[in-house]
């Protein structure tokens, strides 16, 4: 699939791994067209480039609620300072919306059309609202101030290199079933959403770059199942005879959820090609890789030397 750096740009990944981890790039160390900063988009940026990918932000629910406040600074003041610097050296920017600006939809599927239904004062509000008001930003540069922009609204995506704690659900049903654990369905599991390998979306998010496209534009996989179906498969594909655990619901989780990918079709030329069996099927064996390299790489404490002991005097 599509990779900048491969394709001869120069990039410069800014992350404050709050949820990203240096592992997931390491490869690109040493790379010339490669560089890594330590920092975090709540801070003002003074680089040159002439593209801004935004996707700063946590994204498994777990860990936007993890620090609601951290997450509403991140999407508001971290989104004002890479439209200030998309203004200051004259670059495009895309920023990863969400299908989440949708919220708990009362249409369906959900199109680029809809206003949404979203709680603002929820326990996802911190994450919908800020997205929300991300996209606003957006158009208020392009119109104030003549800035670029580009809004992709992603739908729940998962794939290699996602975080062992990431929470979400494909990540969290894998781990359980690859370790025999009970996969732990939140609610009834008649709740729906439609799941894209990362691969389309790195596709989609780079021709929607450099497409004309200012207006927002969904990228995700149509194929809708329960999150039962989900869970049934992920046991299936894994091969092994963990139960399924029923849960208290979450509030206000969205309770159907598939994309309208019509207008991505038709004026990007975008659509997912990975079949769900097979991006399923790659992150169990990412996630196997994972989990022996954790058993492998257990910190062990060496024993600790005896302390001095204080108040008496040290002969050296
Ligand atoms: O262990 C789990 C985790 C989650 N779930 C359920 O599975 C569904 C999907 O939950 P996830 O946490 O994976 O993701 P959500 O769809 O709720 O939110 C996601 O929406 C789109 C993106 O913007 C984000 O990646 C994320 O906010 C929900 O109904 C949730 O309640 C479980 O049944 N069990």
């Amino acid at each position: 699939y599509t990779c900048l750096m491969m394709d001869g740009h120069e990039v410069t990944v800014v992350d404050n791994f709050f949820t990203g981890r240096k592992r997931n790039v390491e490869h690109w160390i040493g790379h010339e067209n490669f560089e890594l900063i330590n920092h975090d988009v709540v801070e003002p940026l003074y680089i040159e480039v002439d593209q801004i990918y935004h996707l700063a932000s946590p994204a498994s629910p777990p860990n936007y609620m993890y620090n609601p406040i951290k997450t509403l600074k991140t999407n508001t003041i971290g989104t004002l300072n890479m439209l200030g610097l998309a203004k200051r050296v004259g670059a495009r920017l895309l920023l990863a919306s969400t299908s989440e600006v949708y919220g708990d939809p009362e249409v369906h599927p959900q199109n680029e059309e809809y206003w949404g239904h979203v709680n603002p004062i929820g326990p996802r509000a911190c994450y919908d609202e800020g997205k929300r008001v991300a996209e606003t930003m957006c158009y208020a540069y392009m119109k104030q101030e003549g800035v670029e922009v580009r809004v992709a609204r992603i739908f729940n995506t998962f794939g290699s290199r996602m975080h062992m704690n990431d929470g979400r659900v494909v990540s969290n049903f894998i781990l359980q079933a690859l370790q025999g654990e009970p996969l732990t369905v939140y609610g009834t599991g008649s709740q729906t959403r439609a799941f894209q390998y990362v691969s389309d979306l790195v596709n989609g998010l780079v021709l929607l770059m450099n497409s004309n496209i200012s207006s927002p534009v969904n990228l995700g996989n149509p194929e809708e199942h329960t999150i039962l179906e989900f869970a049934r498969l992920i046991k299936s594909l894994v091969g092994n005879r963990s139960q399924i655990q029923f849960l208290p619901e979450a509030q206000d989780d969205p309770q159907r959820r598939r994309p309208d990918i019509r207008k991505a079709k038709m004026m990007l030329g975008w659509e997912p090609v990975v079949p769900l069996e097979e991006g399923l099927n790659k992150t169990i064996q990412y996630f196997n890789r994972e989990l022996e390299h954790q058993a492998n790489n257990q910190y062990i404490p060496k024993p600790k030397a005896a302390r001095m002991k204080k108040g008496r005097p040290r002969h050296n």
